[in-house]
């Protein structure tokens, strides 16, 4: 039993931590926190808990409880977890053990047979069993008395902590309860490869059960459950135990918004804490490189399988005795303050986003981690590098400039043992991130360490294979075709060269559609400058965090102004706007729940905004990869959305492609309109487009004055009009009378959308006809108010009206 255990490892009865040299923390303030676990602690076998025997279990312990538990553990019964008595610790702790001794040393066949043949014995023993239990029940209800006492005058501070963690009055009999200390950044790092198998957390009532096994260090896990991630997604399930326990480089690719950031973030966390612990800036927990020549289609098919259990790979670390004095130099510094991983993004916004969940999870480590992209004051960031974050987050550009211009800590990057390249197919585009190519060139250039680097390869769209362009599929005449369309493999096998990554573990969970499953998709279709009616229909009926996307940032500036004078208070993001700006838009479409994000595909990928309703294309996305990305910032982490795609007839060409790419078999339904309000929007619409134009006019005819203003006064001459405006001679100017006429009509225009404004579009209640695809018009459900219904439940409600219609059509047709 573990009792014998502990007094074995503490002659005093006091319980030794695992590395039998430190007392048990005790207790020393009321800030301790319990942590519910689940089940016995401690069983018959010393291993009731996950294999784990019971002092590892207890270094954790309040000494007071541990004593009063042994204490208890010696003088009552134990039951086990399920509440059945187990009959050796019934002898063990029974109390009339001592007069009975040849049933506590009996086992249960001995006791079987012993009990037939003395039916008498046995009749003994019921009666004992049932005194035993009718002294349990006097003594539960003595508990339940005292506690009730208890409550009624609540504990005062000078009360003992021992009394208060004594397992009789505040715990159950059958459970452990393990003591948390308040946090410190120290914990963190003295424990960092303990994985807590089962955590209730208390604040929550979390489970954590889920995340059992894969290898998360406890300071990680307990952040997780902090932020109520009760259990891993699937693309993190199937891919830490290979990063963790495998080393392995890992390809992922999961739909949007499930999860990825944290399948890289916290393997790269958990390396690091190891990497820490064994004070090795250098070295890199890496798995072995597979024996034997194998091609790289081979290597890849066996990635999908399985990783090989932990016990059977050779780590390798980094730093072998055999290296010259020069490489110890270099080491002894880079340990000193090592850097240890490097994750690339492809925008600004994401690497803050990227930092900030890492930052999360690490909480409760000591290990810092910094954004590094342009836009911002060098000097800034060369501040926030002087400081040595263990991770740096980055765009290529940036990175690359600091680096060029010799960064002390950016020059380890050739050492990083973490490299993640998040939105990888995006970032690997030809043309775009020259600086990835030229940063990588540094990162591979030493083989041995491009070996025993860990890298990480994520994207949604990593596996998604276009049809050849239209140009290739021409000349493709013949039997023997020229071009061929590139394969899921191939294109693989493609990245792993490009980015020097060695067998890496494959996991594609991405659906055929490539879409999140809880997505509902729609299409609008409509002329080219009807699109801005739609548009502000859709945002008035269907109130909600939107974002807009558009193909060009002309076209994110002109909806801007014009949703801003339809009182939308739009936000603007594209890449031509000042950094600060940028980040203060997000920020504060974050913290709106009303919010419009008008952007450029810069918003499109990995920006992880929470309770997005809508996502609007505009216009269609030039590639499917933007449509899959923008798609994605709404229906995340299992919540649901809608996508509206707004097609004019020019476009329809962009949209079968893009159809086609997704393999969809089917055409996107129509989202529901009333054309019955259209009247009313598009006056408000029309309004504000003139008022944009006379605006625009007036602030042109003001710059030219100011212009001419400043060119007169510079060469010391009168212009008629320009000069002044308060001789009364000059109010007959023309220019003068025209600017006033201007403003004048500015100043009416602006009335009248202000008064239209005032009105509500949409009465409260109100039922509407929509057309279908097959131009039949369908009539829609009552939405009682604007807020009634959501866009989701109308497209829905539409899609099944749609259903309907056309089985009755099939069966008209049978008929007939
Ligand atoms: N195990 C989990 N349980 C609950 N929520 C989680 C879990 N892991 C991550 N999340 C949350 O899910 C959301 C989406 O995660 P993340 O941004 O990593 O998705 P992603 O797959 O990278 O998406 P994208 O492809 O758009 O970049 C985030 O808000 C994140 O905090």
């Amino acid at each position: 039993m573990v009792t014998s255990k502990i007094k074995k490892k503490s002659p005093a009865g006091k319980p030794k931590q695992s590395n039998g040299s430190n007392d048990i923390p005790a207790t020393k303030s009321k800030s301790w926190q319990k942590v519910k676990l689940k089940g016995h602690v401690i069983s018959d076998d010393f291993s009731g808990y996950d294999g784990m025997i019971g002092l590892e279990v207890l270094k954790e312990y309040d000494p007071a409880l541990v004593k009063s538990t042994l204490k208890q553990h010696s003088d009552s019964s134990i039951t086990n977890p399920r509440g059945k008595r187990s009959k050796r610790q019934a002898t063990e702790s029974d109390e009339s053990s001592s007069s009975d001794e040849d049933e506590s040393d009996s086992d249960d066949g001995e006791d079987a047979k012993e009990a037939s043949a003395k039916s008498s014995k046995k009749a003994r023993l019921a009666e004992r069993h049932a005194q035993r239990l009718l002294k349990q029940r006097e003594k539960r209800e003595q508990r339940k008395e005292q506690r009730k006492q208890k409550k009624a005058k609540p504990a005062t501070d000078t009360k003992s902590l021992k009394s208060k963690f004594t397992p009789n009055d505040d715990y159950e009999p059958d459970r452990f309860s393990l003591l948390r200390p308040p946090p410190s950044d120290d914990e963190a790092v003295e424990s960092p490869d303990e994985e807590v198998p089962q955590l209730v957390s208390d604040a929550n009532e979390l489970d954590m059960t889920q995340w059992q096994g894969l290898g998360i260090p406890a300071p990680i896990m307990r952040a997780l459950a902090e932020q109520k991630f009760e259990a891993p997604t699937q693309i993190q399930s199937m891919t830490l135990p290979a990063a963790i326990h495998g080393k392995k480089d890992i390809l992922g690719a999961a739909e949007t918004g499930s999860g990825k950031t944290l399948a890289f973030g916290i393997p790269i966390l958990a390396g690091i804490m190891e990497l820490k612990q064994r004070n090795d800036g250098s070295s890199i927990r890496k798995a072995p490189k597979v024996k034997g020549d194998k091609s790289a289609k081979e290597a890849t098919k066996e990635n999908h399988e399985l990783t090989p259990p932990p016990e059977e790979l050779d780590y390798v670390s980094g730093a072998s005795d055999a290296e010259d004095s020069d490489a110890d130099d270099e080491r002894t510094l880079s340990r000193r303050a090592p850097l240890y991983a490097l994750v690339l993004t492809p925008t600004r916004e994401l690497a803050v986003q990227v930092k900030n969940h890492l930052v999360a999870a690490a909480k409760y480590t000591d290990i810092r981690v910094a954004a590094i992209f342009g836009g911002l004051a060098v000097a800034k960031q060369e501040r926030v590098l002087r400081q040595c974050p263990e991770i740096v987050v980055a765009t290529p550009g940036r990175l690359w400039e600091l680096y060029v211009q010799g960064n002390k800590h950016l020059n380890k990057i050739e050492h990083v043992s973490f490299l993640c390249i998040d939105e990888t197919d995006r970032m690997v585009e030809k043309g775009h991130f020259e600086e990835l190519r030229s940063l990588l060139k540094v990162l591979n250039g030493d083989e041995e360490r491009k070996q025993l680097r860990q890298n990480f390869v994520f994207s949604a769209t990593l596996t998604l294979v276009h049809d050849l362009p239209d140009h290739m599929q021409k000349r493709n005449v013949g039997k023997r075709p020229k071009f061929t369309k590139q394969t899921v493999d191939q294109k693989i096998e493609s990245l792993i060269e490009e980015l020097g990554i060695s067998q890496p573990k494959i996991v594609d969970i991405t659906s055929s559609q490539q879409t999140s499953q809880t997505l509902t998709e729609s299409r609008l279709l409509c002329a080219i400058d009807e699109k801005d009616y739609y548009l502000y229909y859709f945002v008035q009926r269907h109130p909600g965090r939107t974002i807009v996307f558009c193909n060009s940032i002309d076209c994110v500036k002109r909806l801007a102004t014009l949703f801003g004078l339809l009182d939308c208070n739009p936000l603007p993001l594209h890449a031509n706007m000042i950094q600060k700006q940028r980040l203060k838009n997000l920020e504060r479409f974050r913290d709106s729940p009303m919010g419009l994000l008008i952007a450029t595909d810069v918003a499109a990928r990995g920006l992880d905004i929470p309770n997005v309703e809508h996502v609007i294309h505009y216009q269609v996305p030039r590639t499917s990869e933007n449509y899959v990305h923008r798609s994605g910032r709404t229906a995340r982490a299992n919540k649901h959305g809608i996508t509206v795609m707004f097609m004019e007839p020019g476009e329809v060409k962009s949209y079968v492609k893009l159809y086609k790419t997704l393999e969809r078999t089917e055409d996107l339904p129509l989202f529901p309109i009333s054309e019955r309000f259209l009247g009313a929007v598009k006056e408000r619409v029309n309004l504000a487009r003139d008022l944009d134009k006379e605006e625009l006019k007036l602030r042109r005819t003001q710059s030219e004055e100011g212009w001419m203003k400043k060119h007169a006064e510079e060469m010391d001459m009168i212009i008629d009009g320009y000069n002044d405006e308060s001789g009364s001679d000059q109010d007959e100017d023309p220019f003068i009378i025209e600017r006033r006429r201007n403003r004048l009509h500015v100043d009416s225009v602006r009335g009248k959308l202000s008064a239209l404004l005032a009105q509500p579009i949409f009465p409260r209640g109100f039922s509407f006809k929509y057309p279908t695809s097959t131009g039949q018009l369908l009539q829609g459900s009552d939405m009682s108010t604007s807020h009634g219904k959501s866009a989701v439940e109308a497209m829905k409600e539409a899609i099944e009206d749609m259903k309907q219609a056309k089985k009755q059509r099939n069966k008209r047709k049978r008929n007939a």
